[in-house]
């Protein structure tokens, strides 16, 4: 379902925006524009839909209008022209007492700056968006230490905020946000400021967080490594505040769109952020362990099949060939272990661990339960370039 809907979505800063108008169809730049008429044009002609319970990415470079966009979508800046939807309901035109119960009901924030009070505690912190809607003491507390302990800082609520690490400092910031149980986190750079290990195990965190709440993100980056670990769907602008390209880090990767966005793709080392899940395919057919060997070896010649993948209730438990089945007694007899599955313990992972093998490989998530399978010529297809 889609939950954010962005129609021919303009922001123009300065005086008479309109003006600006004429001179965008023309082809001029921003900074043409700006000489011409003195207005900054932040974002041109912006249209997407993000879906519930995706991490929606956008990316850019500095300037490129990326949190312009944030602030026109829970408007904390208004639109020049276009429109947003919040779950059907158009965020440019609402009155001041609607926008404050959309903006409690729908968004959550967190800013590369933390945005904390220093001199109060985490859970003070934590529950500060509830105690803004007046939520009573005990409860707001019962809802912050949930939320606390959902970012691995249990223990911690009575501690200064000085008193933290920066990335403990953010994992407050999160905290805060989910604190309130919004539909919406819009997060902008939020972990742009942490050393690399640390925006490494905040992402984690984020994506362990997102995995039992299922919250519609838009998340803000400037680090396309960062986008493709994160996004199920990425969007990039340019520096003019226009969309180039809005896909699955897989087509960002394999189909840059233009020369602006392979720039950004050259950077990147695909073997260390495709992951097995982008490159999956499901096989035409699996069996179970327990099906009886001729009805096994009718399914496998029909398809023309020279061998499957046995699953023993959903778990992946080796191949049989099917010139093999013949001489077997049961399916159970003829199964062949693969080598390459003991490489591969998620459907997360990238690429590098099997690159060794021959066979397509079985792909299996973390408790065994059988995905699909990846094909070496895929691989090697993207490693070559
Ligand atoms: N209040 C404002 N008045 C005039 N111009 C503005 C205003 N806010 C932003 N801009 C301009 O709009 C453009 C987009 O800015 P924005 O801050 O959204 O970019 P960004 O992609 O978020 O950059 P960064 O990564 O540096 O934060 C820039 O040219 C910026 O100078």
């Amino acid at each position: 379902m889609t939950l954010i809907e962005v129609n021919k979505l303009y922001k123009i800063f300065g005086k008479k925006p309109e003006k600006a108008y004429p001179l965008i169809e023309e082809g001029l730049n921003r900074t043409e524009i700006k000489e011409k008429i003195g207005n900054v044009v932040g974002l041109r002609n912006i249209n997407f839909d993000v879906e519930e319970g995706e991490i929606f990415v956008v990316m850019g470079l500095s300037g490129s209008g990326k949190s312009t966009l944030l602030r026109c979508i829970n408007r904390l800046i208004p639109t020049t022209s276009g429109n947003i939807l919040i779950d059907g309901t158009d965020i440019c035109t609402l009155s001041k007492k609607e926008l404050r119960e959309i903006r409690t009901k729908y968004f959550g924030m967190v800013f590369q700056k933390f945005g904390l009070l220093p001199n109060r505690t985490v859970l003070d912190n934590v529950a500060l968006g509830l105690e803004v809607q007046k939520m009573p003491q005990n409860e707001r507390y019962e809802k912050s230490e949930k939320a606390i302990d959902l970012v691995g800082l249990s223990g911690w609520e009575q501690s200064k905020i000085t008193e933290l690490s920066g990335g403990m400092q953010q994992r407050v910031g999160i905290a805060r946000a989910l604190s309130i149980d919004p539909k919406i986190l819009l997060m902008d750079e939020p972990f742009s400021a942490l050393d690399p290990i640390i925006r490494v195990e905040m992402q984690e965190l984020l994506l362990k967080i997102q995995k039992r709440m299922k919250k519609t993100i838009i998340f803000i980056t400037h680090d396309l490594n960062e986008a493709i670990k994160l996004g199920d769907k990425i969007m990039i602008l340019n520096e003019q505040g226009e969309l180039v390209q809005m896909g699955t880090p897989e087509q960002i990767l394999l189909e840059p769109a233009n020369d602006f966005v392979e720039s950004f793709v050259k950077e990147v080392d695909k073997t260390t952020v495709i992951r097995v899940e982008m490159l999956m395919k499901k096989p035409k057919m699996t069996i179970t362990i327990d099906t009886e060997i001729s009805s096994a070896m009718k399914a496998l010649e029909k398809l023309e099949m020279d061998y499957a993948y046995v699953l023993d209730q959903g778990k992946y438990v080796g191949i049989v060939e099917t010139e093999q089945l013949k001489s077997c007694k049961s399916v159970a007899d003829c199964i062949i272990k693969t080598k390459s599955v003991e490489d591969i313990k998620t459907i997360n992972q990238v690429l590098p661990v099997f690159i060794t093998s021959e066979h397509p490989v079985p792909v299996i998530d973390i408790d065994g339960v059988f995905m699909g399978y990846v094909d070496l010529k895929d691989v090697v297809e993207i490693i070559k370039d």
